[in-house]
């Protein structure tokens, strides 16, 4: 189980070069990626962090994964702080972060089997581990292929197989289908559904998109992230029922674009 509490992180992002002939520098900027997101991630149950560009989901997602600290807010992972405890909360999570990261002059198999052997296991775990996450992915024939070269997908499921290596409790992935074709997402899909049931472990499964097919066609429960907050969280049907639409595009614009439809109705008024 994954629980985030008020996580806020912002960036100071470079300043500009010379500004015009004054040759003064532009003051840097102060971007607030993530101000006050919170969510709860169940085990056996898959959860989508749904918000549109730049809302703040990687940022969210890479301080779970211990890859960025925050100012403020708290994560735990089956009850153990991400910040006090990340080598203890990290081996409880297989990651996917938006960095795919492979080693190009290895193979698929070795890939999986190095992150494997980082993770306590033997060699022949490791490699029995790749074989089965491979089977589940339908990568079978990619397994001893030299990850150089691999297409985008294919990268994303060596990525993937790499990430659930240590059979971890919990699974986090950021914009996990991006690049892949229909078969791959209907492939991946599968594999997150076996994931949260219990013969596949009854996962906590945590994924970020800006796809709202994708949600409803996969989430038992969605956090609507905008502007770097939650602004809301239920299953799809409640985030229905709670903007009285019919259309879940329609409910996701009324809830994510809130601030912008009102400031809009202002100008209008004004
Ligand atoms: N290292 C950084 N330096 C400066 N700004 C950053 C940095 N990382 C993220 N940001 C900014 O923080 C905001 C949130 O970015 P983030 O990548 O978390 O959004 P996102 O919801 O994942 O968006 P997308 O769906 O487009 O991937 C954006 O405005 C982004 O430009």
């Amino acid at each position: 189980m994954i629980t985030v509490e008020h996580l806020a992180r912002q960036f100071t992002a470079p300043a500009a070069g010379k500004r015009g002939l004054s040759f003064k520098r532009a003051a840097p900027q102060v971007v607030k990626a993530v101000q006050d997101v919170s969510f709860t991630a169940p085990d056996g149950r898959i959860t989508g962090l749904l918000g549109p560009n730049g809302a703040g989901k990687t940022t969210s997602l890479r301080m779970l994964a211990g890859l960025i600290t925050p100012d403020a807010g708290r994560m735990s992972v089956d009850g153990i702080d991400v910040v006090a405890r990340p080598r203890e909360a990290l081996s409880r999570m297989g990651v996917l972060s938006d960095a795919r990261g492979l080693y190009p002059r290895l193979t698929a198999r070795e890939n999986i089997v190095y992150y494997g052997s980082l993770h306590g296991l033997s060699r022949d775990a490791a490699n029995a581990r790749a074989e089965t996450l491979a089977a589940m992915l339908e990568m079978t024939p990619l397994l001893d292929r030299r990850t150089d070269g691999f297409s985008q997908g294919e990268r994303m499921k060596t990525a993937l197989a790499r990430a659930l290596v240590h059979d971890p409790a919990n699974i986090v992935l950021d914009e996990p289908t991006n690049g892949l074709d229909v078969l791959a997402t209907r492939a991946l899909r599968d594999a997150l559904r076996y994931l949260r049931t219990p013969e596949g472990g009854g996962k906590c499964i945590v994924f970020s998109t800006h796809i709202m097919q994708e949600v409803e066609r996969l989430c038992d429960s969605v956090v609507v992230v905008s502007h770097g907050r939650t602004v809301a969280s239920g299953s799809v049907a409640e985030l229905l029922a709670q903007t009285r639409e019919q259309d879940f595009e329609e409910a996701f614009v009324k809830l994510a674009f809130a601030e912008e439809a009102a400031r809009h109705l202002q100008e209008v008024k004004a």
